[in-house]
């Protein structure tokens, strides 16, 4: 889709920005380049909407050389989205979204529509916030509505400079969660700048990650976190990288464990026999749809046992609002582990049914962990990979 072939750029007072450049980027994919300030991450963007001219080299667009297109034809294949936003201070914002469809000439109306579409997306009503002036907005708004105008001619590539730099860290996680979800639906070819290797790793299909004016290592967040290819690209990434790698390491069914399981309906003396049997200090409970319920514990089923009238699981058990679907990050798990102040979280399908697939403990999020590291080094699965554990006497 964007095919760099051996580019760079000199400028004239001889600094080499970019220095034998070459890497493709997949229709579809979203492309982070992270690197120090200065390390030509900007320039190599630039390049592609033809603001920047290459010194020597190529650069493709769906195979076609951009040398040969016009550049004004060419910016309008491609939405353009900067940290400093640049919105027209005297037009509303629906008028800001509207810039571009207004350029290609579309009709006023179809225009309008589009960019009350798009504010939507992005997460801004348009009768609340479409009829605002930018200097009305927070910056993270702001930053919305740059997405927003970025899409509304509905441009194949999107160019992103740092879009989330200036506002503070909540609001930019914010953001990017919203930016994933919005990427998701729109599946355009992203290149994302960014000097922040959470960001970088949060958001990239894949990661170049620049060294002065070359790309040290370009591959998946997992890779690059798990195998640096360089002592540059570890030093880059941080010696907190087995933390960082939680985020993109998805929960896999093969992680789980399986406590017993309990129905609502069973009976509490039923229930109290199998927790003893299986020397468990708890067990799941599940409704009749196999849907998560709660939690029963060994002590309350054995005391709940022994009274006069036992009954069943149902009168006994406890709520779990700790869950996750499989396919959620390690990241996700520890946090939901935190928030509920609890020794283990439920994990249920990705689908809408939900149902009930094992629990993650912090043992086995630790081993997930361990796992998808040696994994990755050998290139192999991670059901594949046989732990070695230290073991307390
Ligand atoms: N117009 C210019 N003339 C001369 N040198 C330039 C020019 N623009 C950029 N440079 C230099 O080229 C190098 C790469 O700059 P570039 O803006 O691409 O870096 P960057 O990685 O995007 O940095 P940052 O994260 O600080 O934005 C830097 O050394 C910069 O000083």
């Amino acid at each position: 889709m964007i095919r760099f072939e051996h580019v760079t750029k000199r400028y004239p007072d001889g600094t080499t920005a970019v220095d034998d450049l070459s890497f493709e980027v997949a229709e579809g994919e979203l492309v982070t380049l992270v690197g120090p300030s200065g390390c030509g991450k900007t320039t190599t963007m630039k390049m592609v909407n033809r603001l920047i001219e290459p010194t020597s080299g190529r650069i493709l667009l769906q195979d076609e050389d951009i040398s040969d297109v016009d550049a004004v034809e060419l910016r309008r294949r491609i939405g353009y989205v900067i940290q400093q936003v640049g919105l027209f201070p005297h037009k509303t914002v629906l008028e800001n979204t509207a810039t571009v469809p207004h350029l290609l000439g579309w009709k006023r109306g179809k225009g309008r529509d589009r960019a009350a579409e798009l504010l939507d997306l992005v997460g801004l009503d348009p009768s609340v916030y479409g009829d605002r002036y930018p200097d009305q907005l927070s910056g993270g708004q702001r930053q919305r509505v740059g997405v927003a105008r970025a899409l509304a001619a509905d441009p194949p590539v999107l160019l992103m400079d740092e879009p989330f730099g200036a506002v503070d860290p909540v609001v930019r996680e914010h953001l990017q969660n919203e930016f994933l979800r919005l990427q998701a639906a729109v599946r355009k070819t992203v290149l994302f700048v960014t000097h922040d290797i959470e960001e970088a790793v949060r958001l990239g299909d894949r990661i170049a990650v620049y060294g002065e004016g070359r790309i040290e290592q370009y591959d998946a967040p997992a890779a690059v976190l798990g195998t640096p290819a360089t002592d540059y690209v570890a030093d880059f990434v941080g010696a907190d990288r087995g933390l960082k790698r939680l985020s993109v390491t998805p929960i896999e069914p093969g992680d789980l464990e399986q406590p017993p399981v309990v129905r609502l309906d069973d009976p509490l003396d039923r229930a109290a026999e199998q927790l003893r049997a299986e020397d468990a200090r708890w067990a799941v409970v599940l409704d009749a749809d196999d849907q998560l319920h709660g939690w029963l514990s060994a002590e309350q089923a054995k005391a709940g046992a022994l009274g006069d009238k036992p009954g069943t699981v149902r009168e006994h058990a406890r709520r779990m609002e700790a869950w996750l679907p499989v396919g959620a990050s390690l990241k996700q798990a520890f946090a939901t582990m935190l928030q509920h102040d609890a020794g283990w979280i439920a994990v249920i399908d990705e689908d809408s049914v939900g149902h009930f697939r094992g629990v993650l403990t912090p043992a086995t999020l630790h081993e997930a962990l361990r796992r998808s590291t040696a994994a990755d080094a050998r290139d192999i699965t991670r059901a594949e990979v046989e732990l070695e554990t230290v073991r307390g006497s």
